[in-house]
């Protein structure tokens, strides 16, 4: 390839029908580029205006990708400008349907690293990582081994797109720069025979790994990974249930990692849970906890918000009894044989209950416990049900319920029904947004609780800090960041902030995280100016002049 067509096919540098007549001469780019030269405003208002012509949001994406396959700058200028419109066809929950259809729609690899079990040697995995971040400088990585994508299950290698997806929510939100960011999949097989059996599948024909060898590949995957990139901020995305909080617990302590559907779900459902606190005027430790869906995210959740109960002064046993998990045996008792980890440190005695053999079904659970937050991340649609949410709304005024299992079609309840079956008393967060509701004169706004709106944040914080570690401080100061966005007294007030501020209160995570890194002195430099120091770390989609590539 000649340089001027290595520079128009760079992403990173490309600027299309930008290009200045000065750039077009010193790069021999004249005759490549029609005639007329155009501001990068001029192309943001092309590329919304074709976008507006998609006729479904699928498309929108495809067409979206291809301006992000192109030019970056152009892609998140336009998203930037676009935010709230934007995510939920760049990211969740439009990005499931393009995993599902991954294989089949595939045109580019997105500047992604592919990794195979079946090739793990650290020197191929190494050279992989090499070629996919080609002399780039990575600050950040999303890696996936696609078993638990969303709510949706496993699609293997297809789960790329979350990585992928993920990342352009960190520069869109956060300004992390996108020549800096590497997104990785692992695959170890699949669970889903379907793919397998479908011919044009990109991913491996075999049983998914349970073995050693899958906690050797992602070792020798972290290793390299680590290696390379010394000041790597390494975050973990939808593995599966028996996988992520091993793999979490394993480097926690020793690399800067983050587990997003473990922490960063923590931490957005805790904020959301305080902005409803907030708003009802009730203390955290008179809320009765219940977990629906004890997974993962269910576990991560109900660990975050224990915590912030031994924070307002219960010893650690206390705030255990605040908290009843729910899966698919029903209520979880410390009896029974298979039990996660996580799910036996909140599990219940049966002797607490006369009737412990009847509390299989979430209704008779709720009647039995009585909670005032219901937090569902079970992936079964419709869990809430009428008489669940009745039951639960009669024994508490501001019942706290927050169905976030993603994406839409496997949400526990709507919005607007929650409102509606409390008689507007419920205070309400979903996983994918939700258009407000109106109810009996009240516009209720409906707060997403999705961890999109504080990991952007959480990475740009520790990064910019120069943080050695994630922890349990600079989580609980994420979280607490949040408060005082909403205005708790106007009537029908989110509990959470609306995402059409995204970038705003991604700044104020970052700079609530690095603080806290800088306090407890868990930074590799000193830092005396910390907001300055996030600031500096930010990248804004503008163009610069790149007439000093010419040879
Ligand atoms: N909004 C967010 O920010 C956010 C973040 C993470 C995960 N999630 C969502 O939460 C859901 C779970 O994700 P995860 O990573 O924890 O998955 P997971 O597989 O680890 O956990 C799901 C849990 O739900 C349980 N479950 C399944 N069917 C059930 C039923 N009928 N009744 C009770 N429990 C049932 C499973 O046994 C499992 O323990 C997904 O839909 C995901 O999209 C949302
Ligand atoms: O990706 C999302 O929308 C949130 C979360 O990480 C999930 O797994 O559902
Ligand atoms: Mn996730």
């Amino acid at each position: 390839m000649t340089k001027s067509q290595e520079i128009v096919n760079n992403p990173f540098l490309n600027k299309g029908t930008a290009f200045t007549e000065a750039e077009r001469k010193a790069l021999n780019l004249e005759g490549m580029l029609p005639p007329r030269v155009q501001t990068l405003d001029q192309q943001v208002e092309r590329v919304y205006a074709e976008y507006q012509q998609k006729s479904n949001d699928l498309e929108k994406r495809v067409y979206l990708m291809s301006i992000f396959n192109e030019n970056r700058v152009l892609f998140y200028a336009t998203f930037a400008k676009h935010v709230s419109e934007f995510m939920p066809v760049v990211y969740d929950p439009t990005i499931a349907d393009s995993i599902e259809n991954y294989s089949r729609m595939y045109v580019n690899p997105q500047n992604a690293a592919f990794l195979s079990i079946n090739d793990d040697s650290r020197e191929t995995i190494r050279q992989s990582l090499l070629n996919a971040a080609e002399g780039r400088d990575i600050e950040l990585l999303v890696v996936t081994d696609g078993e638990g994508i969303l709510g949706i299950g496993d699609w293997a290698t297809q789960g790329i797109d979350i990585p992928v997806g993920k990342l352009m929510v960190y520069t869109a939100a956060a300004g992390i720069d996108p020549s800096k960011v590497l997104p990785v999949v692992l695959d170890a097989g699949t669970t889903r025979d379907e793919l397998r059996k479908d011919p044009l599948y990109v991913g491996l024909d075999q049983e998914r790994d349970y073995s050693d060898k899958y906690y050797n590949f992602v070792d020798n995957f972290v290793q390299e990974a680590e290696d390379l990139f010394p000041n790597l901020y390494l975050h973990f995305e939808d593995f599966g249930r028996s996988n992520a909080a091993n793999i979490l617990d394993k480097y926690k302590d020793q690399f800067l990692v983050f587990n997003d559907d473990i922490q960063g779900t923590g931490i957005i459902v805790l904020a959301g849970v305080l902005g409803a606190l907030n708003i009802s005027g009730e203390k955290m430790t008179d809320q009765t906890y219940l977990c629906y869906g004890a997974g993962t995210a269910g576990a991560g959740i109900a660990q975050r918000v224990c915590e912030e109960m031994v924070q307002a002064g219960l010893s650690e046993a206390e705030a255990k009894k605040h908290f009843y998990m729910v899966d698919k045996q029903g209520l979880l008792f410390d009896d029974m044989p298979d039990l996660t980890p996580a799910q036996k440190e909140f599990a219940r005695s049966r002797s607490e209950f006369e009737n412990s053999e009847d509390l299989t079904d979430l209704l008779s659970i709720v009647k039995a416990v009585h909670p005032t937050i219901m937090v569902g991340t079970s992936t079964n649609p419709g869990a809430f049900t009428e008489d669940v949410v009745k039951e639960m709304a009669a024994h508490t005024d501001r019942p706290i319920i927050l169905p976030i299992s993603n994406p839409t079609k496997l949400c526990e309840a709507k919005a607007s029904d929650l409102i509606k079956w409390t008689d507007g008393r419920a205070l309400v967060a979903t996983g994918v947004p939700s258009a407000p509701v109106e109810y009996n004169g009240v516009t209720y706004e409906i707060g997403q609780a999705n961890n999109a709106l504080v990991y952007p944040g959480i990475g740009l914080g520790a990064i910019a800090a120069t943080a050695t570690t994630l922890n349990d401080a600079m989580i609980s100061a994420a979280a607490h960041s949040l408060g005082g966005i909403v205005d708790p007294k106007q009537p029908g007030a989110a509990i959470l902030p609306p995402v059409d501020r995204l970038t705003e209160f991604s700044q104020t995570v970052a700079n609530a995280v690095a603080q806290s890194a800088v306090d407890q002195g868990v930074t590799r430099e000193q830092i005396s100016d910390v907001k300055g120091a996030v600031e500096n770390e930010k990248w804004y989609p503008v163009y610069s002049d790149l007439t000093d590539l010419a040879d």
